[in-house]
């Protein structure tokens, strides 16, 4: 459904001088620097799946999904979404497909959402009962009725993403770019938001390459993640074994018994832990609490040694949080798979 090869895209960026000579010399001479945003990446996207886009700010995701959604021309490489070449602006193309930025409204601010959905409408050259059917469950599924008709200006950051993504899907797109759809939202709504887009996912079998900086949005609605740093791609893959490959090391969560006093407790702690390579407290804040980040090969000696010389009470053992094991991905090198 979206075929990526060799896909690089490169910007020529002005470099402005400081002082006011530099500055009137750069209008004659102008010196350009190039930021290579998508440095040659490949990947292949089947029908129905949904896609996590991951990387740090700058990592190349938008410029990607601008060069996939026809915004931006590519410097070289071949792209193909829908059996289409995005650049070429085939109306057939577009409405086959749609993009959400969290950041960006296509909303228009003064008027009521409707209007906007009506200019969508004639846009896309919806017909009138498939457009009324559409917008019936877009309603529905986002519970729009009550903010409809209210104008966007009015409406709340959770409301006006719901509408933005009514707007969106009122031509029924099956290949949807997804860019931080979620951002700024309260919990709730990025559940509500969650469960639309996996139910849409389902209902029209569509296509979704998603980014977003929430790991919760990732984890719930991706079987597939892709990591993307300074414009090469790190990793490509399921979640569960991104996990596997860069979780070096497990949390170890402790609770004691007031046998001894915290401070001698931690201390005695201290000296343990010294003598295991690799092994630290990360946090000791809490009264007779500690949590401790070990080698993941070694959790079960350390966790016997812990059991057999404390008052242990309770033990559990987590991997580290999805957001730093991704953050150990950007920054690791030769990972491609
Ligand atoms: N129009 C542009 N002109 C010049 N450079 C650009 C332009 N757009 C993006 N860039 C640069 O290209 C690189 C990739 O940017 P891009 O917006 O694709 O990253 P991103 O992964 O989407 O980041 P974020 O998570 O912050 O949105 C960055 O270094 C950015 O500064």
């Amino acid at each position: 459904m979206i075929e990526v090869e060799h896909l690089t895209k490169h910007y020529q960026v002005h470099e402005r001088e400081g002082g006011f000579l530099a500055s009137l010399g750069s209008l004659f001479h102008r010196k350009y620097r190039t930021v290579k945003a998508v440095d040659d990446i490949s990947f292949h996207i089947p029908e129905g799946q949904i896609v996590g886009f991951l990387g740090p700010n700058g990592a190349g995701k938008t410029t990607t999904m601008k060069v996939l959604t026809g915004l931006l021309h590519p410097t070289s490489g071949q792209v193909k979404v829908g059996g289409y070449v995005p650049f070429e602006h085939k109306n057939a193309f577009k409405r086959r497909i749609s993009m959400v930025m969290g950041q960006k409204s296509q909303l228009i601010w003064d008027v009521p959402a409707i209007e906007s959905f009506l200019v969508n409408k004639a846009i896309y050259e919806i017909e009138h009962k498939e457009y009324q059917a559409t917008l019936e469950t877009l309603v529905e599924l986002l519970d729009l009725g009550a903010i409809l008709h209210k104008p966007v200006r009015q409406l709340s950051l959770g409301e006006r993403m719901k509408c933005e993504l009514a707007a969106a899907l009122l031509h029924r797109p099956d290949i949807l770019f997804l860019d931080e759809p979620t951002i700024g939202l309260d919990v709730h709504m990025q559940e509500v938001m969650r469960r639309f887009i996996a139910d849409y996912n389902r209902s029209y079998k569509a296509t979704i390459l998603l980014t977003s900086h929430y790991m919760a949005d990732v984890t719930a609605l991706c079987e597939r993640v892709m990591v993307i740093a300074q414009g090469q791609l790190l990793y490509d893959g399921g979640i569960a074994q991104l996990i596997e490959r860069y979780s070096r090391l497990k949390r170890i969560k402790l609770q004691f018994a007031p046998e001894l006093p915290d401070q001698e407790l931690k201390q005695q702690l201290r000296q343990a832990i010294q003598r295991v390579d690799g092994a630290e407290i990360v946090d000791a804040g809490e009264e007779l609490q500690v949590e401790l980040e070990v080698p993941r090969e070694q959790v079960s000696t350390i966790s016997a040694m812990l059991l057999s010389q404390f008052p242990v009470v309770d033990l559990t053992i987590e991997d580290p949080s999805v957001e730093s094991i991704i953050g150990q991905a950007y920054t690791s090198q030769g990972a491609r798979e």
